[in-house]
């Protein structure tokens, strides 16, 4: 540590994500400044002080989250949207989100979000934040040439996508971690291609239990969707998602793919699965009003039907104007002067400061 500090003079700060709380100590310790990283919204931050009041109020039963009624005073979110996490237990979540809520000593916080979108969390983050809250969202749009992509993107399903037309195609992918059973891979691609729209569909190698990659497609699918259906093992998402050719978004709604949705303008099938997810989709759907939340089990009527009216019908066109909308207001908020470019330089200048 000692060799770290005097080696390295030109380290300003250190940056560090919520959950690596423990950095905080380290950036005390070589004596620098730290900042917290949210990479997560703003309502799904608030979400969690819903989650912590109700499970020390010991309301919180597992009963109590599979309520449908509203949290009081957490509009739109319902008992069962607040953000669990299906990889470990209620008492190890609240751990981990409490610990990663504090700011300790760090001097301010970073959130991948944009002012117009979160207004009443963040004014509420705000109030109770002592130190100043930069926000930069989405931090893609500042730095696009960086790929942060783990996995090898298939740039192949560009050229399929040119070919189709315009605003036609529902773009299928579940993020990084979501995994699925195969019956519901089924179900999925039955309701792909009964709902007769061009599709493309990342199935992630892995993502389906007992199945390295498509062996698991049901048979006579592949032929029923000829030349419709382009699948792939990863997608350049923002590319794909600000193609012409891609009308609608079907999304586990991770944060990062709600705000590249947002962004470009797609509105999207919410299919949630764990976490912040939950949060992210009822938002999508109750208040932004650019998603439509698949809330049973995966069955390929409900499926073709979602997707028909998303891509097809008029109230997913209603949607796309509203999914417009907000793309022409995060154009704003990154521009010169908008409030992400202006954080950003703000935050510029409070690093240099130090
Ligand atoms: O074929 C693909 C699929 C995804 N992506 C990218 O992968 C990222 C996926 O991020 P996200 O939508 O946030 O999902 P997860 O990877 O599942 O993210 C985890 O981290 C997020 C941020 O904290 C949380 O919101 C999620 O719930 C959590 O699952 C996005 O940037 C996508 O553009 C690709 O580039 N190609």
């Amino acid at each position: 540590m000692e060799q770290l500090k005097a080696q390295d003079e030109m380290i300003s700060c250190i940056i560090y994500d919520e959950i690596l709380y423990f950095a905080e100590s380290v950036a005390n310790r070589l004596e620098l400044p730290s900042i917290i990283l949210r990479p997560a919204g703003a309502n799904f931050f608030i979400s969690r002080s819903a989650l912590l009041q109700f499970k020390d109020g010991g309301n919180l039963s597992s009963k109590g989250l599979e309520s449908e009624d509203t949290v009081p005073n957490f509009h739109p979110l319902r008992f069962k949207d607040l953000p669990l996490s299906k990889f470990g237990s209620l008492e190890t979540m609240s751990q981990l989100l409490d610990n990663a809520s504090h700011t300790r000593s760090s001097s301010a916080v970073i959130f991948n979000t944009m002012d117009f979108l979160e207004q009443p969390s963040l004014a509420k983050i705000e109030q109770r934040c002592q130190v100043p809250l930069f926000c930069i969202g989405p931090l893609y749009k500042f730095a696009p040439a960086l790929s942060s992509s783990l996995l090898k993107e298939d740039i192949s399903c560009i050229t399929w996508l040119d070919k189709q037309t315009k605003n036609s195609v529902i773009y299928v992918s579940l993020g990084s971690l979501t995994l699925i059973d195969e019956s519901e891979l089924a179900e999925m691609a039955w309701g792909l291609a009964n709902s007769k729209q061009p599709f493309l569909w990342v199935v992630r190698p892995g993502s389906v239990c007992g199945s390295d990659w498509l062996e698991s497609l049901p048979e006579g699918f592949k032929e029923s969707i000829g030349e419709r259906g382009c699948i792939v093992k990863w997608a350049p998402q923002k590319e794909v998602l600000a193609h012409g050719s891609v009308g609608g978004f079907w999304s586990h709604c991770g944060w990062n793919s709600t705000l590249e949705s947002i962004s470009e303008g797609v509105p999207m099938i919410c299919r949630p699965n764990s976490g912040d997810q939950k949060v992210n989709a009822r938002y999508l759907s109750h208040v932004w009003k650019v998603g439509l939340e698949l809330e049973n089990e995966v069955q390929r009527g409900e499926v073709e039907r979602a997707v028909r009216r998303l891509m097809v019908d008029k109230k997913g066109m209603e949607m796309r104007d509203r999914a417009k909308d907000l793309k022409e207001k995060t154009e704003l908020c990154i521009g010169k002067g908008g409030s992400s470019y202006n954080s950003l330089n703000e935050l510029l200048k409070l690093i240099s400061s130090f």
